[in-house]
């Protein structure tokens, strides 16, 4: 590894030092008889100027390296409040690895060119900033899990049945039988819990949705958890509390980075739980009354929940479905017949949902009834319905989707941005 250090460790306090520094050409502009190169690496950028009186091998290399050329650059740093910073490196000093004559991204790219080329977009700093407060979520989300006692565990892709729906399952031949990509880790987990109690995985999850809205990918990252003992009441608290610390510390860690997206900050502020709480009922009443034709018993999509968030400056859950718009595996409501035990967490601003849970159906008979009247076989679910014979628990988890919640975090208009290689009906490649 070359000693060198990183653009965003060079300050205005280290004036007169020497410094080698290693990148890529971010922007480069000749003025009277400078060249300007501005430097970007994984830290972010910093401005150098080349000038024949410090070296004039320097300044002609300089003038004569190309966009996103790969380079590394020496100097003496210089205090300049023009400056990105407000410092800039007196460079006399330029090793060229690899020169680039033309780079295909230019500022008027479109949004779907910039996908065709994916794998040369990952570098802009803009783009990075989302792949650094992606991670951060994830990184504290592990912390809270950590101090709050839960296990990771390492679920299986490939899978023998549905959990969300056949209609969204990718099939592939296992050998000489079939299988399907996992759409969701939860089964699997609801078997974990019987010897851990509490745990959680972030898997791929596949769904075939043809579906081409801005939040339905065709595979996206899947923070799930399960516990033992928990109903719906108990996991909603876990929710909110898991998505609180990950919001507040993301705040901390990524706040520049935050800020490349959006200025106002309230709603990420506003994550303090408790977070509000209301019924499918009452979200049917506001819909209704603010002029959305739906009738009780219908599914809120994407337009309806968009709707439903302009109610709130927060993250929120509605909870109390009706059960014949929610999957086999949900509790039916002890008190209304007519709904299930499952939530839903909706982030603000137009997102909807980042969170679906619910309470699991933990009787044997209610559970292969609940199959049937899906139209599903119980024998393709016997591993999983064992797990209601052998000691059954009360148990309820959820899955978060990870590119959901940074779309809204970054207020990006579409979760293809959130991931590194985004998965659509219409993208495989690159
Ligand atoms: N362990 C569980 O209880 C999870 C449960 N089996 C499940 O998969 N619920 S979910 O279908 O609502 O998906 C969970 C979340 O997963 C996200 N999700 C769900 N589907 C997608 C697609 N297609 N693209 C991107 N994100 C998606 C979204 O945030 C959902 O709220
Ligand atoms: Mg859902």
């Amino acid at each position: 590894m070359i000693d060198k250090i990183y653009c965003a460790q060079v300050k205005p306090e280290m004036e007169g030092q020497r410094v080698k520094l290693a990148g890529w050409v971010y922007r480069k502009r000749e003025i009277k008889d400078k060249v300007f190169i501005v430097l970007r690496d994984s830290s972010g950028i910093i401005q150098t100027v080349f000038k024949e009186e410090l070296s004039k091998e320097a300044y002609e290399t300089a003038k004569k390296t190309g966009i996103e050329s790969s380079v590394i650059i020496e100097g003496i740093v210089k205090q300049d409040k023009r400056a990105p910073g407000g410092v800039e490196i007196q460079a006399d000093k330029i090793e060229v690895i690899q020169n680039v004559e033309f780079f295909p991204i230019t500022k008027d790219a479109s949004p779907e060119f910039l996908l065709d080329v994916r794998h040369l977009h990952l570098r802009s700093p803009k783009v990075a900033a989302i792949m650094k407060v992606k991670a951060t979520l994830i990184q504290a989300a592990r912390e809270w899990l950590l101090q709050d006692g839960w296990y990771e565990v390492f679920p299986p892709i490939l899978v023998t049945g549905a959990v969300e729906g056949g209609a969204t399952l990718f099939k592939l031949k296992y050998f000489d039988k079939t299988a399907y990509l996992s759409q969701s880790a939860q089964l699997y987990l609801e078997a974990a819990i019987f010897g851990l109690e509490k745990v959680w995985s972030l898997t791929p999850s596949f769904r075939a949705e043809k579906s081409r809205t801005r939040r339905h990918l065709t595979e996206f990252w899947h923070l799930e958890l399960e516990a033992a003992w928990m109903d719906l009441w108990d996991i909603m608290k876990v929710e909110e509390e898991l998505v609180s610390y990950m919001v507040q510390r993301t705040l901390e860690r990524r706040r520049s980075e935050i800020e490349m997206y959006r200025k106002d900050l309230t709603t990420l502020k506003n994550t303090e739980p408790p977070f509000p709480r209301i019924s499918y009922d009452e979200a049917i009443d506001i819909l209704q009354s603010k002029g959305v034709s739906i009738e009780w018993g219908e599914d809120m999509g994407a337009d309806e929940e968009r709707v439903l968030t302009e109610e709130f400056d927060r993250p929120f859950f509605v909870y109390g479905y009706p059960k014949h718009i929610k999957a086999f595996y949900m509790k039916e409501d002890p008190s209304d017949p007519r709904k299930v035990l499952a939530a839903d967490m909706l982030a603000p601003e137009g997102y909807g949902e980042i969170i679906g849970g619910s309470q699991r159906e933990d009787d044997y008979d209610k559970l292969v009834q609940r199959i049937l009247e899906e139209g599903m076989d119980p024998k393709d679910y016997e591993w999983y319905l064992d797990l209601r014979k052998y000691g059954s628990v009360p148990h309820s988890g959820f899955g978060l989707g990870v590119e959901r919640i940074v779309a809204w975090i970054l207020n990006l208009d579409h979760v293809r941005w959130a991931t590194l290689f985004p998965r659509t009906p219409t993208r495989l490649y690159p």
